[in-house]
């Protein structure tokens, strides 16, 4: 695991590889934003966190930029970019090497088609991160982070993985359910892309009394899908699909706790709030949902909230639509159809 390769710069790729960089495992990071990529080159890598900042000096490079062998890819970009980026990644990736998707959404799925189920490592990570400007970014919070094989063994790759993660995260873990951290963040992260609908914070969101219905029914939508896909899935960081799957007054009880668990972070909004309200730019809702929807329809389930999700998502991307509470009302009225 000598060679390392991080795949994306951004929010989450940029803060992994300055942590790894400033521990000395000189990872190689790649991206396509030519203004971040100068920044980086010119004055190094800020970091800024609540505890400090510090700046990473180290290369950043653009894809036709990249040229030898690398034992591990940490791929971070959105789930939309998955395939494009991995078309030009794998050409470096060595015949005994992995990828790692420090992505949401079941990218793992993609991936190993892309480069080989034994080359496909999972991973779960719930820290949050932005990117504030060319060459600086915010490490906002910590939040679990967990390694997993895609078929649930443990290999001596696996622990190696979770060590390359140590100087940046811990805590970090393995885990032989990687599949129930997924579909646990799948349901969970719902909430975040229904945030982007809003114009509220994450805390107040997904606290919001006059919501609480409404999360309860999306999440549980998702967590449906999960069981139907044969995997238990798993809480993290305030989470706890078990107590949605209880009843209403525990699931209540829960989204208390999530909101509980952004209160402290520097990171006010879901990455899919910033890309529509900050960046303009289209978020990865849809790449992340569509092919759970493909799964619900394998096992004959219906999904209309986070169906009527996605479109108001793509509504908003489209400039169809703006933030704020007569979007979430259209959620709420689907929601509560259902
Ligand atoms: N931010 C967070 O707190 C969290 C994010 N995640 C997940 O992590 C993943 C990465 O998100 P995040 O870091 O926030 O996103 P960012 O947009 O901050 O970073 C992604 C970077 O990848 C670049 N990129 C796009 N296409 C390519 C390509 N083909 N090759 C190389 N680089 C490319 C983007 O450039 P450009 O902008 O020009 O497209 C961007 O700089 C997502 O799946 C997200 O859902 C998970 C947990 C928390
Ligand atoms: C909010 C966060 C960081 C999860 O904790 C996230 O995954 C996102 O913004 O997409």
């Amino acid at each position: 695991m000598k060679r390392i390769l991080v795949w994306g710069a951004g929010a989450i790729g940029g803060t992994v590889a300055a942590h790894l960089s400033r521990a000395r495992k000189s990872p190689t990071l790649v991206d396509v934003n030519a203004a971040h990529l100068d920044a980086i080159n010119r004055d190094g890598l800020r970091i800024s966190s609540p505890d400090g900042e510090f700046t990473e000096r180290l290369t950043a490079l653009a894809p036709e930029q990249v040229s030898g062998v690398f034992d591990v890819i940490f791929l971070a970009v959105k789930a939309t970019h998955t395939e494009i980026a991995l078309e030009r990644a794998r050409e470096f990736l060595t015949p005994d090497g992995c990828v790692v998707s420090l992505q949401n959404g079941l990218c793992e799925i993609g991936i190993a088609e892309l480069v080989g189920r034994e080359r496909t490592v999972g991973a779960f990570i719930n820290f949050g991160a932005d990117y504030v400007e060319p060459g600086h970014l915010l490490f906002a919070n910590r939040g679990v982070v967990i390694i997993g094989e895609i078929d649930g063994l443990m290999r001596p790759r696996t622990q190696r993985i979770v060590e390359l993660l140590r100087p940046f995260e811990p805590d970090a873990a393995t885990t032989d359910n990687i599949w129930g951290y997924l579909w646990g963040k799948t349901a969970y992260s719902s909430l975040l892309k229904a945030e982007a609908l809003s114009d509220q914070t994450m805390v107040d969101f997904i606290g919001d009394p006059d919501l609480r219905e409404v999360h309860v029914k999306l999440v549980r939508e998702l967590l449906a899908v999960a069981r139907a896909e044969g995997v238990e899935p798993l809480g993290f960081n305030g989470f706890d699909p078990r107590a949605f799957e209880r009843d209403d007054e525990a699931a209540y009880a829960n989204l208390a706790d999530m909101a509980e668990f952004y209160r402290p972070s520097a990171k006010t909004h879901s990455s899919a709030w910033r890309d529509i309200a900050i960046f303009g730019q289209k978020t990865d809702a849809p790449a992340q949902l569509t092919p759970v929807f493909a799964i619900a329809e394998k096992h004959g389930l219906q999904v209309p909230i986070s169906r009527k999700l996605v479109q108001l998502i793509e509504n908003l991307e489209a400039g169809r639509a703006k933030q704020g509470s007569s979007l979430v009302a259209e959620l709420a009225k689907e929601a509560m159809a259902s």
